[in-house]
């Protein structure tokens, strides 16, 4: 699956987006190296701070069925430019070495990035 593929994707699980308090609605897909696509959208709560992030609803969806290796992500949202994951999102990529990271915005702008580009001295499991 290319880059516009998978933006694709995550524009259809944006659809499913959660968002009666912020009513910002987000979708993301991932891409595993299996070849798999898992997609997902935020999902609020009347307790704000339990909202998950689209990016965090497709990682999860896809280490919940088994996968490890996660190739890239694509976001997207009706942003003026690419949409850019927020820094719990990129701490969990960082978690699974998603080092494509591919941000859109309804529009049609695109600009990929690397984990590196967005989350530069991450903390990992090799600090512990
Ligand atoms: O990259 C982002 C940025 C924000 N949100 C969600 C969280 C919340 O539901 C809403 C407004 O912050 O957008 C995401 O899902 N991903
Ligand atoms: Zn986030």
């Amino acid at each position: 699956m290319n880059d516009k593929e998978l933006i694709e994707v995550a524009r259809k699980y944006r659809e499913f987006s959660y968002s009666p308090y912020s009513n910002f609605k987000v979708g993301a897909a991932v891409l595993t190296k299996k070849g798999n696509v898992y997609g997902g959208c935020n999902v609020e709560n009347s307790s704000y701070p339990l909202t998950n992030c689209a990016e965090r609803t497709a990682i999860f969806k896809a280490v919940s069925e088994g996968e490890r290796e996660i190739e890239a992500i694509a976001l997207i949202a009706d942003t003026e430019g690419p949409c850019s994951p927020c820094g719990a999102c990129r701490q969990v990529m960082g978690e699974f070495h998603i080092n494509r990271i591919i941000m859109a915005n309804l529009k049609g702008d695109v600009k990929v990035v690397t984990l590196e580009e967005v989350l530069p001295f991450a903390f990992t499991e090799k600090d512990l």
